[in-house]
């Protein structure tokens, strides 16, 4: 058997064209390698199961495998099939799950188990994340290419491609989102930035260092699926309308590519974009009176445009930082008065990561056994085992 080991994907910022990305229009997004989701496979403790352990979202299931034997095997891996759907949905209401928090992790889950491993047995799956959940990171796109590179991984049958990762990782976020655009999936893949169009080009960009960003999480709760089913809606009632918006959409992304492709950036016309872009969403209803706040006190201290991120309804914005002078009144602001969280970073870094079995010593292996055991753990605290990057404790590869 080829556990333990560990996987590991970033969570990631869209900088121009959410919800247009759906209508294939281009969109531009950039991993944030500090904010990543861990998946830890070990043995299970019963005989033929599967465990699932995310503590991130309480939830914690075991199955016998004698049960997820009474879902059919999907033969197509790539559309959701609605019967073998129907199957796993009467296996979550046998299971108690109610929580759609829950039910959404459980479908990805069994949907790509189904698809990738349905006979292997005796594992546990334990998921920690250093990012926001539901808030427009990417959350759900780097569960899906965990779990997508460890199934794989313990397949065993096939050279694991990044390509073959993201086909998967595309799959799970259809159990997640409905109708994904497969950016964020893309990008948690890759890492880095890149300028994408659903059935066109995909372009990998070089960001240049001065992309000093604030994110700030409203902690308004969203559900990427509903916000994207609320444009749908908006889009078939209105099509004269919505269409033109969607497509001015493109027309941003595409200007912001053409900017972020040279050396020198013009960032008078990328604030103006980034403030276009967010009132192009505040038209199609989605953003949210938290985002508007933090948008007005960026512009009233003059720190720089201001746009929500990822589906909107609350969630993160980022808020480009132009000019610091005001940045610790604004950050005040924000934590204390609004109760929102801050956090400072820059665009990029890898993509998804595996330490295979035979790179984990039993050292590590102690550390990540009392690690995943402890719960609510301080992001600081995650990082120092678990970050890849320059100091890396684990040999990520
Ligand atoms: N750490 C985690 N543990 C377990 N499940 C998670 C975790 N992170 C995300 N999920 C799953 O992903 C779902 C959230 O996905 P959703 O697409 O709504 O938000 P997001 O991906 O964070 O934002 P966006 O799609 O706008 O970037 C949750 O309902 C949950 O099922
Ligand atoms: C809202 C959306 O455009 C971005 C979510 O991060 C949905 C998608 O592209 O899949
Ligand atoms: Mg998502």
């Amino acid at each position: 058997m080829s556990v333990p080991f560990i996987t590991s994907a970033p969570g990631k910022v869209i900088l121009f064209g959410e919800h247009s990305a759906v209508y294939d229009k281009r969109a531009i997004a950039a991993s944030i390698n500090s904010l990543r989701t861990y998946l830890y496979v070990t043995e299970s403790h019963h005989n033929s199961s599967i465990t699932l352990d995310f503590p991130d979202i309480q939830f914690h299931h075991t199955w016998d495998h004698s049960i997820l034997s009474t879902i059919p095997t999907p033969t197509d891996h790539s559309t959701i099939d609605s019967i073998i759907s129907t199957h796993i949905h009467k296996v979550i209401k046998a299971s108690n799950i109610h929580n759609p928090l829950h039910q959404n992790a459980t479908f990805c889950f069994l949907y790509l188990y189904k698809c990738i491993i349905p006979t292997k047995t005796n594992l546990q799956f334990k998921l920690i994340s250093t990012s926001p959940i539901g808030a427009g990171l990417g959350s759900s796109a780097a569960v899906s290419v965990v779990l997508s590179h460890a199934m794989l991984y313990l397949n065993n049958t096939a050279p694991i491609t990044k390509d073959i990762i993201n086909k998967y990782a595309f799959l799970g976020e259809k159990c997640i989102h409905g109708d994904p655009s497969g950016i964020d999936n893309l990008v948690s893949t890759h890492g880095g930035a890149i300028s994408y169009q659903k059935n066109g080009e995909t372009r990998f960009l070089t960001l240049s260092n001065d992309n000093d960003l604030l994110l700030t999480y409203t902690r308004v709760p969203r559900s990427t699926k509903i916000l994207v089913q609320n444009v749908r809606i908006l889009y078939e009632t209105l099509p004269d309308i919505i269409k033109p918006i969607l497509d001015a959409m493109d027309r941003i992304a595409v200007k912001a590519d053409s900017i972020l492709s040279t050396h020198n950036h013009n960032s008078t016309i990328l604030a103006q974009l980034i403030n276009l872009n967010q009132a192009l969403l505040e038209s199609l209803s989605v953003s949210h009176e938290s985002i508007e706040k933090i948008k007005l006190l960026s512009n009233q201290l003059k720190i720089g445009p201001t746009k929500l991120t990822g589906a909107g309804g609350g969630g993160c914005t980022f808020t480009l930082i132009q000019d610091k002078s005001q940045l610790p009144q604004f950050k005040t602001v924000l934590n204390d008065q609004y109760g929102f969280e801050t956090i400072e970073t820059q665009l990029g870094g890898p993509g998804c990561l595996i330490v295979p079995h035979d790179k984990l010593t039993s050292e590590h292996i102690e550390k990540l056994n009392s690690l995943f055991q402890k719960i609510g753990l301080l992001r600081e605290k995650i990082d120092d085992v678990l970050l890849p990057g320059p100091n890396q404790y684990l040999s990520w590869e």
